[in-house]
């Protein structure tokens, strides 16, 4: 983070600027993965601390988002796609940022220790302290690993929403962690492509910019068929079954599929169809994520008709 005092709020801040603060497109994600990760556990859990764990869970991924804005206000002020956020554009002080990323963060792990409990709590103040210091405050500006390692802290939602349910950690829960750690790096890459100029302008280390883009698209290549056989892999623990796994190999197949066409294009390629291919990987990556978590959804709502799993 640089100077900030450039970015004096000018008090002309609505309601819809602090909520922009928690990021809550991405989060919606990031909290739907809890919610399925609380949901297929296989123990009951009452209703009141299932709504109340993913609501606070909620608050605490949003909270780590108005921390991160607050540091990276600065780069967000560079790039064409962050620079209408709230701090850099004015309307919220940097201050009051911090001031919100810090009391929701410590609302949301206190109150999850109590609605759920102590480990559950652990691993949320542990993700939003990844999220903010280790990704944002350091290994963003440092290495284009930033989103790799950084990853990390989007993957442990769904664990959470486990410990929340059972207590403890199991081999489910690693797994849904790594389905999420394996797929941002693709996810994100993929954007960083389209979107061109934009980290080099911010001075962001990330891999278009540090490798070049025809790295980047083998690496794209790369994690996503290292991710292939975690996602099938998982149809066959507790928490997959044939439903899980007939998706599983049908939104794989389609990714792998899409991640060979962006490797076996170049620059000129991608100009001429203003970055279709890429784009609807993104788009892409999304829907794949989101079905997964569906699909355990679904294998969980089967077992308890005595249906689903082998
Ligand atoms: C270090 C990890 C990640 C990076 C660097 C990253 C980066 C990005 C960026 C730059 C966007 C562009 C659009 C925007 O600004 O809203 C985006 C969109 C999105 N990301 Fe990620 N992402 C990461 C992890 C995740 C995770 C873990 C999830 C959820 C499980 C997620 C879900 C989404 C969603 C839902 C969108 C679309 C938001 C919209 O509709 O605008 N991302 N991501
Ligand atoms: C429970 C809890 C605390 C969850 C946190 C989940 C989490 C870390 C999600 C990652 C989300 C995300 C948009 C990263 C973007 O990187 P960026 O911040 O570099 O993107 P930007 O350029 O859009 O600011």
């Amino acid at each position: 983070m640089t100077d900030l005092s450039s970015y004096e709020g000018t008090g002309e801040a609505q309601f819809g600027d602090y909520v922009a603060l928690l990021k809550p497109r991405v989060m919606s994600l990031v909290v739907f993965t809890a919610l399925v990760g609380l949901l297929v556990a296989p123990v009951h859990v009452h209703p009141v601390v299932a709504l109340a764990s993913i609501l606070f869970i909620a608050l605490g991924a949003g909270a780590s988002g108005a921390l991160n804005m607050w540091w990276d206000a600065d780069i967000d002020q560079k790039m064409r796609r962050t620079r209408s956020r709230p701090i850099p554009a004015g309307r919220v002080a940097p201050g009051e940022a911090l001031g919100l990323g810090l009391a929701l963060s410590g609302i949301a792990v206190v109150m999850l220790g109590l609605a759920a409990n102590l480990l559950a709590a652990g691993l949320l103040a542990f993700t939003i302290f990844f999220y903010a210091v280790v990704y944002s405050m350091w290994l963003k500006r440092l290495t284009p690993q930033n989103i790799v390692i950084g990853g990390a802290a989007g993957a442990f939602p769904p664990m959470i929403g486990w410990v929340c349910a059972t207590g403890s950690v199991s081999v489910e829960a690693v797994l849904m962690f790594l389905i999420i750690f394996m797929w941002t790096p693709p996810h994100f890459w993929a954007l960083a492509l389209f979107l061109k100029g934009d980290y080099h302008n911010a001075g962001v280390p990330m891999l278009t910019v540090t490798h070049g883009r025809k790295a980047t698209r083998a690496h794209i290549l790369a994690y996503t068929l290292a991710l292939a056989p975690v996602a099938v892999g998982a149809a066959f623990t507790s928490i997959g079954g044939p439903v899980y796994l007939a998706v599983a190999l049908a939104l794989n197949g389609w990714f792998i599929l899409g991640a060979v066409r962006i490797w076996r294009r170049d620059e000129a390629m991608a100009e001429a169809d203003s970055y279709a291919v890429e784009k609807a990987f993104f788009r892409f990556s999304l829907y794949y994520m989101f079905l997964h978590f569906v699909a355990f959804l679904v294998e969980a709502a089967l077992k308890t008709q005595g249906l689903g799993g082998w």
